[in-house]
């Protein structure tokens, strides 16, 4: 429903963030009763390539926490260049670190590729997703061809299927070590590819080559792409941007949607406006934020992330759970819960006997690891003979 076509004065929102375009203060309880909510079943949850519904996340200890993500929506659909924009420190790496079933939420849902991440048979972590850190993870003492042998196995890949390089990656540059683990993500071409920061440390030219692959990648439909970025306007040629900040998205709209709603020139005055708006509260406004208001059109509730719809479950899964490995489902298209079994010790998992990950460790993954650590260690050989020598040495 569109609100202004409606007659209803209409709000900016910002996953649950409400400002009235007039001097009304509105409640928000009644006014989201005049939203018709956005139909959010299990099975349109599992038809999208990610679907984020009221994750929470928390660092620190019960007395001081440091509150991550506060009930925030994200819906990334199938097919689509997802730009995921916010400042250094709101949570976006925290947010792909549950999406790849890294980490784990506090509470909330979060459905990838139709599944639940770290839930058996979902592929998630696995081959489904390439997931390109932050922190570049690789082995110095490997060489390129090396690196992409240990994940191409990983993959499933033959060693004659992969490229033929000898440089050691230590001896790369930084960029080149970006890109080095872009490869390894993009290798076994993924219907899920998260980039964290892909660009950073990278010339302008290949920017925009990175760039132009991923929309070139996306073309068939048949992958999707969610990629951070401290870059606003690289992210103009995604299908999809989500602007993050305090624990929620601001909004989650596609790039030209955004620059015509928020009349802005730029990306980065679009985000400034919609901080701005957020900064505001609901109730009290300085006469600075009633000015953006008054040049800002405020968009029509239509994105699951600005969902204002009361926070009712539409009886699918049981609202609130602890982690993504156990849930509950009701419904008629509510998936049976699925016996779980958790690809890697995550970090918080103190529970799960190291013996049952081991059980769960695919032959080809067992021959990569075993190939790396042999490679590895080989490799250093030379360092730890030369430690011990020295340690003893140090000790005559
Ligand atoms: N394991 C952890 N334990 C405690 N706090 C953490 C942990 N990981 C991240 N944080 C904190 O959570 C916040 C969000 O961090 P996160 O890395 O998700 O942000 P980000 O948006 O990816 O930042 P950047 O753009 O700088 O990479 C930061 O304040 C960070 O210090």
């Amino acid at each position: 429903m569109d609100a202004e076509s409606e007659g209803i004065p209409p709000i900016a929102t910002g996953s649950g963030q409400t400002t009235a375009t007039n001097d009304t203060d509105f409640d928000l309880a009644a006014r989201r009763k005049m939203f018709m909510s956005q139909p959010s079943t299990v099975a349109i949850r599992r038809q999208q390539a990610v679907c984020v519904r009221r994750a929470h996340k928390i660092y620190g200890t019960k007395k001081n926490p440091n509150v991550i993500l506060d009930g925030l929506n994200m819906t990334v659909p199938k097919g689509a260049i997802y730009g995921l924009l916010g400042a250094s420190g709101c949570g976006k790496t925290t947010l792909l670190s549950c999406i790849v079933g890294r980490r784990r939420l506090n509470s909330g849902e979060i459905w990838v590729l139709g599944g639940r991440p770290g839930s058996r048979g979902s592929g998630v972590p696995g081959p489904r997703i390439g997931y390109m850190p932050q922190e570049v993870a690789l082995y110095g003492e490997f060489t390129i061809r090396e690196t992409l042998i240990y994940f191409g196995w990983i993959y499933g890949m033959t060693t004659d299927q992969l490229p033929n390089a000898s440089r050691f990656v230590k001896n790369l540059s930084g960029g080149q070590q970006r890109r080095m683990s872009l490869a390894a993500a993009l290798l076994n071409e993924p219907e899920l590819l998260i980039l964290d920061e892909p660009t950073v440390g990278v010339d302008p030219v290949l920017r925009q080559s990175i760039w132009d692959h991923l929309v070139e990648i996306t073309k068939s439909g048949n992958t999707t792409v969610i990629v951070t970025t401290h870059y606003i306007e690289e992210t103009r040629q995604a299908h999809m941007i989500g602007l993050m900040r305090g624990g929620k998205f601001l909004a989650e709209e596609s790039p030209a949607d955004l620059l015509a709603q928020y009349q802005a020139e730029s990306l980065e005055d679009v985000f400034l406006k919609l901080s701005v708006l957020q900064n505001m509260g609901k109730r009290r406004r300085s006469s600075i934020a009633q000015e953006v208001v008054e040049h800002v059109r405020i968009p029509a509730i239509s994105n699951p992330a600005l969902d204002l719809s009361p926070e009712e479950d539409h009886g699918e899964i049981s609202g609130e759970f602890g982690d993504n490995i156990s849930m509950s489902s009701r419904g008629p298209d509510a998936v049976t819960p699925e016996i779980q079994a958790p690809p890697l010790p995550p970090e918080e998992d103190t529970k799960t006997p190291f013996v049952d990950y081991l059980k769960i460790v695919k032959p080809n993954h067992m021959r990569a690891l075993i190939w790396k650590n042999f490679l590895w260690m080989w490799r250093n050989v030379g360092y730890v003979v030369g430690d011990t020598f020295e340690a003893i040495y140090s000790h005559k």
